[in-house]
């Protein structure tokens, strides 16, 4: 059986990927903020408060989920990959530079595989590692005001944005910035080696290395045939051709990527921020955005140059309808029309709901306008707490990284 099986973005959700906030929250300063990409410091014992209660949203609808620092401190006992891990950080965390290096080294690899996991997600502060002053380099003194060898990642928790599971197989993705890459680094670790993953041999669908971004939180599997991408400001065009043609060339099962281009702004870093699927015919959208997306169709070329035919299309509606061989398609409104509502809900991810079945989504119970329009079109809701969660900008979509889906019948 396949470790990975994600065929819809609405089947019932049977294991998912999570990561619960830790200590890398501890880190965030006024200063690093813009730079870490959060708007606002979140109270993390409240964040961990809410997340368990999302874990357990999930775990009551028979969903199993997986914790990421648990499955990379599984892999960190096996010597050879620790030793692994810690040569690639060395390199991505400028420390090979460094005078340093050995003692950094020693100690790295000194530390059990707790200590080391909680190294790599909440960083490696300058003031833990002893060496002698004489090592010390020009650059140690140059660049003393900041605080880290290895930075901290505290956008761990929004789990669907470094790997999508489209099929049976995965897209390790390559982000954007530089402060998101390291949880892309060590999800393919745990993807090559955990014992679980590694026995049923899963496709990679796009790697890291590639350095044209894409995020998850761009991408919605429509169906077994057809995914839906976002070029946003953190998907590139170049990265979503380089992804259609790995699916189009293996047995993906994908003959669709469905191009939805969305305004660059920091409001919607993703597509699932302002437009989600809810049920096998319906979809939540940002109004404000609507007459502003760009829609093009990416299939096989049959005959021609190149591998991909780009056919541009004029409505979301009708090219939805197309993709999942319907024609029914429905699009709700966020924000219960109330343009200052919706723009406020939006902020707070009205529009990053979580399928757990067809019709049954993940919200956060803020946005009262939003659910309420889910609920009057046949949606059920399950709502979660989110006043701490949400400061990260993400809502239970980005803070999810589903693993397998029942197929919908
Ligand atoms: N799928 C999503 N919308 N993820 C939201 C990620 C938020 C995160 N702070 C970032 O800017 O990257």
């Amino acid at each position: 059986m396949s470790f990975y099986n994600v065929k819809s973005e609405v089947g019932k959700l049977e294991a998912v990927l999570l990561h619960r906030p830790g200590k890398e929250l501890e880190k965030l300063t006024p200063q690093y903020l813009e730079e870490l990409l959060f708007d606002d410091i979140p109270w993390l014992g409240k964040m961990q408060e809410e997340h368990d209660s999302f874990a357990d949203a999930l775990r009551n609808r028979g969903c199993k989920v997986y914790y990421y620092d648990q499955m990379l401190e599984e892999i960190l006992n096996e010597n050879h990959v620790k030793n692994e891990i810690i040569s690639e950080i060395i390199g991505f965390s400028g420390i090979s530079k460094l005078k340093e290096k050995d003692v950094i080294t020693e100690y790295l690899k000194s530390r059990d595989s707790k200590e080391l996991t909680e190294i790599l997600i909440s960083g490696l502060h300058k003031n833990v590692i002893n060496y002698q002053k004489s090592n010390r380099s020009l650059s140690y003194y140059i660049k003393d005001d900041y605080p880290y060898y290895i930075n901290p990642i505290p956008n761990l928790y929004f789990t669907r944005d470094p790997g999508t599971v489209i099929g049976n197989g995965v897209s390790i993705n390559s982000m954007k910035t530089h402060a998101r890459n390291r949880e892309t680094m060590t999800l393919s670790y745990i993807n090559k080696y955990h014992r679980d993953i590694k026995a049923s041999t899963p496709p990679l669908w796009y790697n890291y290395h590639n350095t044209d971004s894409i995020e998850g939180g761009d991408i919605l599997v429509l169906s077994e045939k057809a995914i839906a991408v976002g070029c946003s400001a953190r998907t590139s065009p170049e990265a979503i051709e380089v992804l259609a043609e790995n699916l189009f060339k293996v047995e993906s099962g994908i003959r669709e990527v469905l191009v939805i281009e969305i305004p660059v702004k920091r409001a919607y870093m993703h597509l699932d921020t302002v437009f989600t699927m809810l049920d096998i015919n319906k979809f939540t959208i940002f109004p404000e955005i609507k007459d502003e997306l760009k829609i093009f169709k990416i299939t096989p070329a049959l005959k021609g140059i190149g591998l991909l035919k780009i056919t541009p299309k004029d409505s979301l509606r009708t090219a939805l309808n197309e993709a999942l061989d319907r024609d029914d398609v429905q699009i709700l409104h966020s924000g219960g029309h109330d343009k200052i509502t919706a723009a406020r809900e939006q902020w707070n991810d009205s529009t990053n709901t979580l399928a757990v079945a067809p019709g049954t989504v993940v919200t956060y119970r803020r946005n009262k306008a939003s659910n309420e329009t889910l609920r009057n079109n046949g949606i059920e809701v399950i709502e979660i707490e989110g006043s701490e969660l949400v400061r990260g900008r993400g809502g239970p979509r980005c803070m999810s990284m589903p693993l397998r889906r029942a197929s919908i019948i």
